[in-house]
């Protein structure tokens, strides 16, 4: 029998990566990455402001040149049994779109407006609106935040579609709908962008637009219209219905198929956020704690429905029946920075000297290599109870207890403190504020097995994960696929093609295992529980002044 494969899609941040699999085994047969042009230069993003806004013609452009590049790794064969696609992207990062389901920045009138683009997920512009929707659904009939962790973020939906609405005339006259980049992206794959028939994801619906069962969908007209009448009549324009990612979302355009050189008949499955697939490629499994660990972190978690969902669980982002896995509850928290953190360091030490240095060989050594060369350094230095302290919200904070106003601290430091110390407290930072989210999990009484770590991060850096071990005193296992996100993709690809009944089978026999194991040094384990505590003393300080 001839074999079979799929193509998992991966849109990161910064770049997207495809990967072309086998559907019996998950054996990886191409693999390509490309970073978005226009994101690459800077474009329609203001850092200090909080605004990241990605064009639409960057995800097409790089999506044709991966999936390309992957298929030509794969060969002509390959290419000619590829039977699905599916397709994760970053979220909540929504995008204004016109009748046909086209983005605005798509339009020529739009082409060069940031308020028609996809809205990138740390874009932290709705901050007000995201207080102004926590204030109304805390004080109405129905708390709509209750399923999302009882407080709504700015990196989401309906903070980042007021804010849009109430700044931009332009775009509130052409704006009909709303659709978020998971969705847009497999909608455009299949030709049907039109925003009132294409499936909506419920992991994008649950988690970041209030969507429920118990509130019949997405929250209320009466709700939308009080918290601004510019909203009136935008719910009719979204969806009702939202479908999990095993399942169809139709069949491969022939503008698409010709493009990139795939058959007619290619499943396109419904779309997911990256982290949610990410768990199911790292083969998530009832209490295992998957954390994706990139520019941002995402923490992934499923149980069944019938033992935790009784609880709410306070202060994470949401959880969703069939987020993650279907048939399960899905759980999702996360650290708005994380890689993002030691990004910033970087800049800030490569900022100036790349302004003294003209070599080009010089400056690109240095970037590839200081993060790197830190973590060695900072590895060599010995452990006190006394050692610098610095809180990870560079980026805000999104659990536990969403706050996107909270910014980064250091603190300790004196005149002997070089570059490796703050280094390591960056990193601890990051570490303690995961270990914030694992405590929340626990202390909402939903218990942790085991915690998988994948990601660039997870993958990169041993001295990061070495620390994580350390400071939540667990073991932590790494997913053997750098691509785990892709590779999760490729599981429902696969699963939506009709290969498998369901992800589970799907995980079982494309999943790639494990590669590593790091364990918590009983040594530093008491050391670390004295600076967690100044920790969190610290982030009261900072967050009560
Ligand atoms: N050697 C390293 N050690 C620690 N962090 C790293 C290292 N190399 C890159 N990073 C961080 O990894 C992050 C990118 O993670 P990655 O998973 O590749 O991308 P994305 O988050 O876009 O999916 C960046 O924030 C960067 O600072
Ligand atoms: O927030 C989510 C998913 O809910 C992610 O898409 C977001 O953190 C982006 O992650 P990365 O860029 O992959 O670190």
């Amino acid at each position: 029998m001839t074999s079979k494969y799929t193509i998992g899609i991966d849109f990161g941040s910064d770049s997207v990566r495809a990967l072309i699999v086998d559907a019996k085994n998950g054996e990886s047969h191409g693999t390509a990455v490309c970073y978005y042009p226009r994101w690459k230069e800077g474009k329609y993003c203001d850092p200090a402001a909080s605004q990241f806004r990605q064009h639409p013609l960057d995800y097409i452009e790089s999506l044709e040149t991966a999936v390309k590049g992957a298929l030509a790794e794969a060969g002509s064969e390959i290419a000619k049994n590829v039977v699905g696609i599916s397709v994760d992207t970053t979220g909540s990062t929504p995008v204004a779109v016109d009748r046909n389901g086209t983005p605005l920045a798509l339009l020529p009138e739009f082409a060069e407006n940031p308020n028609g683009m996809f809205i990138l997920w740390k874009d932290h512009t709705g901050n007000a609106e995201a207080e102004e929707i926590n204030e109304l659904a805390h004080n109405g009939s129905i708390d709509y935040t209750k399923y999302v962790g009882g407080i709504y973020s700015s990196e989401w939906f309906w903070a980042k579609i007021l804010r849009t609405l109430r700044v931009d005339e332009q775009v509130r006259d052409k704006a009909f709908s709303w659709v978020e980049h998971c969705d847009w992206i497999s909608a455009e794959l299949t030709g049907n962008t039109n925003p009132l028939t294409l499936k909506r994801s419920r992991c994008a619906a649950g988690h970041k637009a209030m969507w429920h069962e118990e509130f019949e969908g997405l929250p209320s007209e009466e709700f939308l219209t009080i918290l601004d009448p510019l909203l009136s009549g935008l719910r009719d324009r979204l969806f009702s219905e939202t479908f999990t990612s095993d399942e169809v979302m139709g069949y491969i355009s022939p503008k698409w198929a010709k493009k990139l050189g795939v058959p007619e008949n290619v499943v396109i499955g419904v779309g997911a956020f990256d982290a949610h697939m990410g768990g199911v490629g790292a083969e998530i499994e009832p209490y295992s704690l998957v954390r994706v660990m990139g520019t941002s972190t995402c923490d992934m978690l499923v149980a069944p429905t019938e033992e935790v969902g009784h609880l709410l669980i306070k202060g994470i982002c949401g959880q969703v029946d069939g987020s993650i896995l279907p048939g399960m509850l899905g759980m999702e928290a996360g650290q708005s920075a994380f890689g993002d953190v030691y990004a910033w360091f970087q800049r800030l030490i490569l900022g100036p000297v790349n302004d003294l240095i003209t070599d080009q060989a010089v400056k690109d050594k240095m970037a590839d290599e200081l993060i790197p060369h830190l973590a060695d350094k900072a590895s060599q230095l010995a452990l006190t109870e006394n050692d610098a302290i610095a809180l990870d919200w560079f980026n805000g904070r999104r659990t536990p207890d969403a706050n996107h106003t909270l910014k980064g601290a250091i603190a300790g430091l004196n005149l002997g403190s070089d570059a490796a110390v703050v280094f390591k407290a960056l990193v601890e930072a990051t570490a303690f504020g995961a270990k914030a989210i694992v405590d929340r999990f626990i202390s909402e009484g939903v218990p942790i097995k085991q915690v998988i770590g994948i990601g660039g991060v997870a993958n990169k850096s041993s001295f990061v994960m070495q620390t994580l071990a350390d400071v939540l005193n667990m073991p932590i296992k790494v997913a053997a696929s750098d691509q785990a996100c892709a590779l999760g993709a490729g599981m429902f690809a696969a699963t939506a093609a009709g290969i498998y009944d369901n992800v589970e089978e799907a995980q079982k026999a494309m999943g790639s295992g494990f590669n590593k194991e790091y364990h918590p040094n009983p040594s530093k384990t008491p050391i670390y529980e004295k600076l967690y505590a100044k920790y969190t003393e610290f982030g009261q300080f900072v967050e009560n002044k």
